[in-house]
């Protein structure tokens, strides 16, 4: 039965279980039921408390009786709750012992039914993708159509301008400004060093122009050399013709790529074009021009641009002057960990993930959303599996966040570099950024990630969340096998930040509440409306269209051992 389907069913059910539709003065619509307490604000149309049914808008009445549905789908399955927890294999081990064989039918009757609850609501939720920002655009695929501004950034490999172009939306950022967060999570404004450039409306995008040392002028060399950058790229980033993709003119292979994601940066367009002489090129990399512009140049005459979104920050330059307090702080770890695991279900490891490589912006709440960028040094390949057969193979970039499986490889016939976890182990060392203290992976006094011991890993600050200190802990295992997958890192995060009453009441015995904790996220979430593009809402419609029991109960199970007196979680 679908969602949709139960949603149809059960109403009489609706006001006993689930009491919708109180308007109170403050113009909110409040739902109840199972003792949580559901909030959406439309717009209000009365101050006066009264029946919901004529206030509500529109488009809110499907999902009034959506809700009434779940209610009902909550009622049917209650008396099916028993105990059980980890695999359905194990657990039907474990009730053959204790509760005899007639609960085991019971209990698997319960997992089955949990697992199609996780399969419709990720149903519902996959319907609606995430969207670019930004409007698309038919044209820009030459460097002559846009204005270029001042440079906004520099790596070892590109320089990034600030750009604009009469077909790109222009944006309004005065909500995007940048402010301080104290660790109260008071706001204040932020110091004149990052406040948001008052350009940077009137150049929406960013272009990044790729140096080209080596990689020859023809545009088949330039995409050989350089296609890792395209795989965040837009499947409207490279002109098309005639069916093909084509390069200024030239016909190419195009690596895989990722598909859209709200944590991982997007490439509108591509393409290459002589290099011209931008702004600070001579006096910031001479080395790069061409002959034509610098006599001592080495630089080739032709290279890639790649043209983005214009982001106000990098993560780093944002945590030089801001605390971000614990919730935004376990919601940027969130970020950074649903970013990875994007790109994981794809088969890429980014392999170069530092602080310099997240982009930043605000919600309109005034939430840091995060986005990895930089794809130059990352990894495509079907199983993340790299083979490493001599020490010229490369490994990635930023050696001192690299994980521990690849910084202690030894190259030789046969090796080979499993990189599957690789990019969660390095979201685990920023995660010391995020929460104010300075990655232990860096000097001074820096830990090395070929030989530091467990125990030698600093603690959190005292007053970080609990789960936040477990997740890092269990991400910064040295074996792979013992450390946290992204998306299992995830789910507890998902589950601290949005379910702490259904943990405190979760019990190794029992799973059903996860399926009502999960049925009453798809609620709210539905009650908010697809419309909104906050952070918070982004990452629980998220996480929602990507559900697997057994990765949630993975988490929950990490959760729950944690919370046991006794030895702390041994996985
Ligand atoms: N879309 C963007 N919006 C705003 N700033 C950006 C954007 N992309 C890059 N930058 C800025 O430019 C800097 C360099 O970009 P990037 O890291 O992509 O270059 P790179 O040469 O490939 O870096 P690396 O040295 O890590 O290889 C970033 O650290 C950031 O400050």
């Amino acid at each position: 039965m679908s969602v949709k389907h139960a949603l149809g069913r059960g109403l009489e059910f609706g006001r006993t279980v689930f009491r919708l539709g109180i308007l109170k003065p403050a113009g909110r619509v409040t739902a109840k039921f199972r003792g949580e307490r559901l909030r959406f604000c439309p717009q209000a149309r009365s101050a006066q408390p009264a029946p919901v049914q004529p206030l509500l808008p529109v488009r809110y009445r499907y999902l009034r009786v959506s809700l009434r549905g779940l209610a009902a789908r909550l009622q049917a399955d209650g008396f099916r709750r028993l105990a059980g927890g980890g695999s359905p294999r194990t657990r039907a081990v474990f009730l053959a012992f204790g509760a005899g064989l007639g609960l085991i039918e019971q209990q698997l009757e319960e997992d089955r039914s949990t697992a199609a609850t996780c399969r419709e609501i990720q149903a519902l939720f996959q319907k609606k993708k995430f969207q670019s920002p930004l409007k698309a655009f038919s044209s820009g695929y030459k460097l002559e159509d846009y204005v270029i501004g001042k440079q906004i950034g520099k790596g070892c490999n590109a320089a990034v301008y600030e750009a604009a172009a009469p077909f790109a939306p222009f944006r309004d950022d005065s909500k995007c400004s940048l402010v301080e967060l104290n660790p109260n999570g008071e706001k204040t404004e932020a110091p004149e060093s990052l406040r948001i450039p008052s350009t940077r409306s009137r150049y929406p995008l960013a272009v990044k122009m790729m140096w080209n040392i080596g990689a020859g002028s023809s545009s088949e060399a330039i995409l050989n050399s350089m296609s890792q950058e395209l795989v965040p790229a837009d499947p409207q980033a490279l002109k098309k013709e005639n069916g093909e993709i084509v390069l200024s003119g030239h016909f190419g292979s195009v690596p895989k790529r990722a598909t859209a994601h709200p944590n991982v940066i997007r490439v509108y367009r591509a393409f290459t074009a002589e290099v011209p002489l931008l702004p600070g090129a001579e006096e910031e990399y001479p080395a790069a021009l061409p002959l034509r512009l610098n006599p001592a140049g080495m630089g080739n005459n032709r290279t890639l641009f790649l043209v983005m979104k214009n982001y106000p920050c990098t993560l780093r330059q944002y945590l030089q002057v801001c605390v971000p307090d614990h919730r935004q702080g376990s919601m940027m770890l969130l970020q950074l960990l649903e970013g990875v695991d994007h790109l994981c279900r794809q088969s890429i490891a980014h392999r170069d993930l530092k602080s310099d490589n997240v982009l930043l912006e605000f919600d309109s709440v005034g939430c840091p959303r995060l986005v990895i960028t930089d794809f130059g040094c990352c990894l495509s390949e079907e199983d993340l599996k790299l083979s490493f057969s001599s020490r010229w193979v490369n490994r990635g970039g930023n050696a001192c966040l690299m994980a521990p499986e690849v910084a202690t490889a030894v190259p030789g016939p046969g090796v080979q570099i499993d990189y599957s976890k690789a990019d969660a182990w390095a979201i685990g060392t920023i995660a010391y950024e995020i929460f104010g203290q300075p990655n232990p992976f860096y000097s001074p006094a820096a830990l090395e990630s070929r030989s530091y011991q467990e125990r030698d890993l600093p603690r959190l600050p005292s007053g970080s969340p609990e789960q936040v200190r477990l997740v890092v802990r269990l991400l910064l295992r040295r074996n792979p096998n013992k450390r946290l997958s992204s998306r299992v890192a995830a789910n507890v995060l998902h589950l601290s930040l949005w379910g702490r009453k259904t943990l405190s009441r979760l019990d190794p015995a029992g799973t059903g509440r996860l399926a009502d904790w999960l049925l009453c996220r798809s609620a709210v979430v539905l009650l908010q409306g697809w419309g909104r593009s906050c952070v918070e809402a982004e990452l629980q419609r998220g996480f929602l269209s990507n559900l697997d029991l057994e990765e949630l109960r993975t988490a929950a199970g990490y959760l729950i051992s944690s919370r046991e007196p006794g030895p702390s979680v041994s996985v």
